[in-house]
């Protein structure tokens, strides 16, 4: 049975980068997807606009929405202070099974949580079920049409505190208008601007933080 684009993504990593090394699976998985297969890993370019806003936010609990092959949970779990978590959903059990072993090989399996299943069923478990009281970072990359109703879902499940930061990928490519709207008409949120380019394209894309103002 021949493999996934994510199976071969895992084993060049397994292969070529250095386990325990959380930045060198990062840099590897971008080489192979920049040189042999484009996939929707967050990259570089818009990785350090995510780097950036995960450290100014030092977060001690994260979330991440869209886990894919753990790409962007092994970026952001390399900056966690001591202690600090990263929840991080994936719905796919493929790309979840891919992700776990890849989250394992950087060695910050202690930091990160990988839940599966939909964003709407997990976000109304997390307090009772994952303990969390507030989240102080959410980083959104899953299905562009969830953004809008999980961040009215993370408000619903008193999940935000004033100050908690939103970051959300793809808000041009392939886009999330109606998430651009909501966040940017609300008065419950102060938005920021990132332009940016689609991971390994020269495609433009952005990120957009928002900040719940509580
Ligand atoms: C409902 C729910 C869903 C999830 C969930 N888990 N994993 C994901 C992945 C979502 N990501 C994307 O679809 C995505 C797509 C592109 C893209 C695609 C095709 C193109 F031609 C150009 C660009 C680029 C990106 O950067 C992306 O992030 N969702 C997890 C939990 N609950
Ligand atoms: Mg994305």
């Amino acid at each position: 049975m021949n493999q996934s684009k994510e199976q071969r993504i895992l084993n060049f990593v397994l292969q070529n980068a250095v386990r325990g090394d959380p930045c060198s699976v990062v840099d590897t998985i971008d080489k192979y997807c920049s040189q042999k297969e484009w996939a929707m890993n967050v990259g570089d370019e818009k990785g350090k606009i995510l780097d950036k806003t995960v450290q100014e936010a030092n977060p001690s609990v994260a979330l991440e929405l869209g886990t894919y092959c753990g790409y962007s949970a092994v970026r952001i779990s390399r900056l966690l202070k001591a202690g600090a978590r990263l929840l991080t959903v994936e719905f796919n059990p493929e790309f979840a099974a891919i992700a776990k072993q890849m989250i394992e090989f950087a060695g910050v399996q202690d930091k990160v949580k990988l839940l599966e299943g939909p964003s709407e069923e997990i976000i109304p478990q997390l307090k009772k079920k994952y303990e969390v009281d507030t989240l102080d970072f959410v980083f959104l990359d899953h299905w562009k049409d969830r953004y809008t109703p999980d961040t009215i879902l993370l408000q619903e499940c008193n999940l935000l505190r004033k100050g908690s930061v939103l970051l959300a990928d793809n808000i041009i490519f392939p886009g999330a208008p109606d998430f651009l709207n909501y966040v940017r008409k609300s008065p419950h949120f102060q938005c920021t601007n990132y332009p940016s380019h689609l991971e390994y394209m020269q495609v433009e894309d952005a990120m957009e933080k928002a900040v719940f103002l509580g």
